[in-house]
């Protein structure tokens, strides 16, 4: 038998491994990386964070990504560079963050590794009928495997488009293993460049358990921060505090096809740019809005919709509680939105009540999926529409 497939095997059977999750947003801030001991499989799963970082990417860096980022038409010769580029760059990334911890490759068992998001094309976004839910991550897999010397899990979403989803949003499949709690309904939002929310029903149930992506979170603000400010994202909140929101624009940036579109449902900066709020500029007569009241307006238009898909989704004059995660749970503005606008039946508070830092929480969660795929079977979700009942990620071999 081949080595790997032994070491797999036997790695797949102990009640314990290290595995390292690695998650690169479309925030494009730097690379998270988790090291977890995780324990255990499906609902019998217990993890501990032993240690985060988020790596920040050089602004070269950045740019070479947004060069294709997103985009429909780009240089073709650049998105197949950086395939190999990014898995190689992040295993380095990876080797550099345990030499930091003192901790030696071989001490970890996996790691688990999304990739950067280049493009993602749900069909009711493409709608070309012939064609299924697409979506690309670039930063293949064999490459951070022989980087780090470590078993790696990658390309997450494709089993999960395969099975019938639109791959995303993933965060569900570890959300409910980590966190469900009988008796409590809870909503995990994550609000990173995109925000989407978990909903974990009191009763505890896979088959009652639901996901959607709401709309921007901190893409269109930090879109416009860098504009007109040449600074990565409104820092606390702080431009956007120092506006008014326009009304009329705001009503233009929510006469999207996507808010009233049937859950579940996922987007990206595809849909989400800076064309899409220069046209709403345009149908409310806001061309000449300040820098500052535009990110009033934007802030205002994330938490509306976040709030919005909240209280579609849910029974909304039952008890709830909300834990907030990724970098919008930073800014006031957004928490504040969202706050004033849910009824007082509903708890606030951020992940971390729950043990896992918000910052660290969706590289946490690939580390589990890969658990899952190596050590567990496969949770029945029922016929829950948006959560196939799948395990995800290619394996690759560091030799
Ligand atoms: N102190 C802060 N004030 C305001 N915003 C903040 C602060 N800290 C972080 N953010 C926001 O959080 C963003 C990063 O969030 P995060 O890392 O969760 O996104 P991501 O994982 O890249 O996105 P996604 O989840 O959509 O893939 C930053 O780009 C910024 O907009
Ligand atoms: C295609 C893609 O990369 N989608 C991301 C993005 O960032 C947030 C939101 O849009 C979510 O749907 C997803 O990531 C998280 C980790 C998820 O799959 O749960």
């Amino acid at each position: 038998m081949n080595e790997q497939l032994k070491k797999l095997y036997t790695l797949a059977q102990r009640p314990e491994r290290r595995i390292i999750g690695l998650m690169s947003g479309t925030s494009l801030d730097g690379l998270d990386v988790a090291l977890c001991r995780v324990s255990g499989s499906g609902l019998d799963t217990s993890l501990r964070v032993e240690h985060f970082a988020t790596v920040p990417y050089a602004e070269s860096f950045k740019q070479e990504i947004r060069a294709i980022f997103a985009k429909r038409h780009i240089d073709f010769q650049q998105l197949c560079l950086l395939n190999p580029y990014i898995g190689t760059y992040h295993g380095r990334l990876v080797r550099q963050c345990l030499s930091q911890w003192g901790v030696e490759p071989a001490a970890v068992d996996l790691v688990a590794s999304h990739g950067q998001t280049v493009y993602h094309a749900p069909r009711a976004q493409h709608q070309l009928p012939d064609y299924p839910n697409a979506t690309l991550q670039i930063g293949d897999g064999d490459h951070v495997a022989v980087t780090t010397g470590i078993i790696t899990l990658s390309d997450f979403r494709q089993r999960h488009i395969a099975a019938g989803g639109e791959g995303a949003p993933l965060a569900v499949y570890g959300d409910y293993l980590l966190f469900t709690k009988k008796g409590e309904n809870r909503i995990l939002l994550n609000m990173g460049g995109i925000a989407n929310f978990t909903y974990l029903p009191a009763s505890a149930e896979a088959d009652a358990v639901f996901t959607t992506d709401t709309g921007p979170g901190n893409t269109l603000l930090d879109a416009f921060t860098q504009k007109y400010f040449n600074e990565p994202y409104d820092s606390d909140g702080a431009y956007a505090t120092a506006g008014t929101c326009h009304p009329g624009l705001l009503r233009a940036l929510k006469d999207h096809p996507f808010f009233d579109a049937p859950f579940p449902k996922t987007t990206g900066p595809e849909v989400f740019n800076q064309t899409f709020v220069a046209v709403a500029q345009e149908k409310s007569d806001a061309h000449s809005l300040s820098a500052n009241d535009l990110l009033a307006t934007l802030a205002r238009f994330s938490a509306d919709t976040i709030v919005a898909a909240i209280r579609r989704a849910t029974h909304i004059s039952e008890p709830h509680t909300l834990y907030v995660s990724g970098g919008g749970a930073h800014n006031p503005v957004l928490m504040q939105g969202i706050r004033e606008q849910l009824p007082t039946s509903f708890q606030i508070c951020k992940i971390d009540e729950l043990g896992v830092s918000g910052d660290a929480k969706e590289a946490v969660l690939f580390a589990v999926l890969a658990n899952e795929t190596v050590a567990g079977g496969k949770v029945n979700f029922g016929n829950r529409a948006g959560v196939p009942s799948v395990s995800m990620g290619k394996i690759s071999f560091p030799e």
